[in-house]
């Protein structure tokens, strides 16, 4: 059971990849531009698969230590916003010469906890990426360290991913680290300890095993990383911890390759995305629809066709929520509309077949996938 969800998660569209400072930065010596490489290598072949990725990078504190000539991680929130914004020219300027040999454009992200937490806020994180990965774009997230406050940091870019993870629905959450994946106890204090394949997210017992406090370099240690696996567990994503340095390790977890631990979550993608998204976004516009499409959304739990649409109503994109209106205006269903509010408006009541002469191209054959929609 456990190989074939490893095969099924190798299939994985969304992706985002999680790489910690020790990785990126070659234990502190310098940004590795043959690791950054090998990596970039890697997604840009998922990329060329039709693959969304979305790179969560660390190491802008320990760069910019290594430029500034420090060599222990300073204590003051300052001295550690100086050396982020030193260190994090260099991280951007690296993943982009990477991938610039590969003809791909990256863009930067900078994150802080609010953009996350506050609704507005969030849309608009989520929208921009989801944009940004329309076109083909790799983005390349990390914690907006000079503004963040001390109490409303992120603190680890473990934590970051996860909730990135959520934001775009990402199927798979991969932490890149410096250890094959997680053991039954710290290895660097017990080199006895024994390589987890494979648990559930949030299971308490994950946490006994972890050890905190990372090295001079890193935030999190193993606990933000166990932690981060039950966030994202919240959007059905599964994450996957392996180390960085093995070779070609994206390319065998795309393949289905049983390589570092996974930790899957308790539900199944389909009834963890619908329960968060029942509960964490703002619905932006509504879709009224005939007694038809209201029976078989009610009856038959399909999906939403645009031929049973008759109005839309609101200033909705590609990916928002919608509420669907029966006929006598009471709410049947929320869900993730695959059209916007423009091009929803030019192919209701036509059948799917009729979506390209209406717009020109087809995302979807439905206006709202089954998987995206909730009963109310
Ligand atoms: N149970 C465990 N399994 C694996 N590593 C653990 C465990 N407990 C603590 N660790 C420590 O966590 C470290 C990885 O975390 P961290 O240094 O924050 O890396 P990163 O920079 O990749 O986020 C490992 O080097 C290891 O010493
Ligand atoms: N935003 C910080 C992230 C620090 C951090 O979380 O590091 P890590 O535990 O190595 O992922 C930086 O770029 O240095």
């Amino acid at each position: 059971m456990s190989s074939s969800f490893r095969e099924s998660l190798g299939r994985a569209r969304r992706w985002v990849v999680k790489i910690g400072s020790a990785m990126i930065t070659d234990g502190g010596r310098g940004l590795d531009a043959q690791a950054i490489g090998a990596w970039v290598e890697q997604v840009a072949e998922l990329h060329a698969q039709g693959r969304e990725l979305i790179l969560v990078s660390s190491g802008a504190v320990a760069e910019g230590m290594r430029r500034l000539g420090w060599a222990r991680r300073p204590d003051t929130l300052h001295e550690l916003q100086a050396a982020a914004a030193v260190g994090q020219m260099g991280l951007v300027q690296a993943w982009e010469a990477a991938f610039q040999r590969h003809g791909i454009r990256t863009a930067q992200i900078l994150l802080t906890h609010e953009d996350v937490v506050d609704r507005q806020r969030y849309l608009n994180a989520r929208g921009t990426l989801r944009t940004l990965t329309g076109l083909r774009v790799i983005p390349v997230v990390n914690e907006n360290d000079t503004v963040a406050f001390e109490e409303i940091r992120f603190g680890d870019n473990d934590t970051l991913g996860a909730l990135v993870a959520n934001l775009v629905e990402a199927e798979l959450y991969v932490i890149l680290t410096d250890q094959k994946g997680m053991y039954d106890r710290d290895p660097r204090q017990d080199p006895a300890a024994t390589l987890i394949d494979e648990a559930r997210a949030g299971d308490p017992a994950l946490e006994r095993m972890a050890g905190g406090g990372a090295g001079t370099l890193g935030r999190g240690g193993m606990l933000t990383k166990v932690r981060a696996a039950a966030k994202a567990a919240r959007s059905g994503t599964s994450t996957l911890m392996a180390w960085g340095r093995e070779p070609d390790v994206l390319r065998r977890i795309a393949l289905g390759e049983t390589i570092g631990t996974l930790l899957r979550p308790a539900q199944g993608p389909v009834a963890a995305r619908k329960q968060w998204l029942a509960v964490q976004l703002q619905v932006r516009g509504r879709v009224f629809i005939d007694a038809g499409a209201a029976r078989v959304l009610r009856e038959s739990g399909r999906s939403l066709l645009p031929v049973g649409v008759t109005r839309v109503e609101g200033d909705f994109v590609r990916g928002e929520l919608v509420a669907c209106v029966g006929p006598d205006g009471a709410e049947i269903a929320r869900g993730l509309v695959n059209y916007d509010a423009a091009a929803a408006a030019r192919i209701l009541g036509k059948s799917s077949a009729a979506i390209e002469a209406a717009l020109g191209y087809v995302d979807e054959p439905e206006l709202i996938h089954r998987d995206n929609l909730v009963l109310v």
